[in-house]
């Protein structure tokens, strides 16, 4: 059963309106795009083990610079697939600001090109391809400095209501 239609007050998540209120302050294309909370992996700047990823709107979508470093190896001097594809669903997360849904990831599909290397910078790229009702089609993009892709996403973000981060509250508190 879903819960997109719920739109009961949201105070007892502490980053509720923190989210919505970032979905109207991002119209100028630039601009940084607040991280979903402090302790997110992808985005927290208060996480030491996370990626601290900053991405800025870029038209319609996202874009982001982003350097994977040794917390996130794999095989010797390449990012592990699994830190890139953690990369790349926060990335979509800050795309939702842009399409100004609450929306979580039902499934992500993720094509390792090329290896993605430690020290390395990476624009990635993020937009919404179309939506369906709740599903909304994201596809992402990691280039490298010569402008070749060394992975790509495709993503299923299904909408959902306050209720969904709600009643996981006491979770998240139990963290500040
Ligand atoms: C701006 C805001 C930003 C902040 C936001 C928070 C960011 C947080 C940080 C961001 C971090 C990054 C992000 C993260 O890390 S998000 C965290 C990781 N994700 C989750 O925890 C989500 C866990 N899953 C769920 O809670 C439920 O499954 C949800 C709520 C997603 C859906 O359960 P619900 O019971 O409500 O829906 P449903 O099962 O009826 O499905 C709905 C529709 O979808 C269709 N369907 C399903 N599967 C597939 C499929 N494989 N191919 C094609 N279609 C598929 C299905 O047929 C149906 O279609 P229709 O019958 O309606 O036509």
């Amino acid at each position: 059963m879903h819960d997109a239609q719920d739109t009961r007050p949201t105070s007892s998540n502490p980053y509720m309106s923190d989210w919505l209120s970032s979905m109207q302050t991002t119209a100028h294309d630039s601009a940084l795009l607040p991280p979903h909370h402090g302790d997110c992996l992808g985005c927290g700047p208060a996480n030491q083990h996370g990626h601290h990823l900053r991405a800025r709107r870029h038209g319609d979508g996202v874009v982001a610079a982003h350097v994977f470093d040794g917390r996130h190896v794999g095989a010797p001097g390449i990012a592990h697939g699994g830190a890139v594809a953690t990369v790349l669903d926060d990335l979509f997360g800050f795309a939702l600001y842009v399409v100004g849904e609450l929306a979580v990831t039902r499934k992500l599909e993720v094509e390792y090109l090329a290896p993605v290397l430690l020290q390395t910078e990476y624009t990635l790229h993020a937009e919404m391809l179309s939506r369906n009702g709740r599903k909304l089609r994201l596809r992402a993009r990691v280039e490298d400095q010569n402008g070749q892709v060394v992975a790509t996403a495709d993503a299923l973000f299904i909408v959902v209501g306050p209720a969904h981060f709600t009643s996981r509250a006491p979770v998240i508190q139990a963290r500040r």
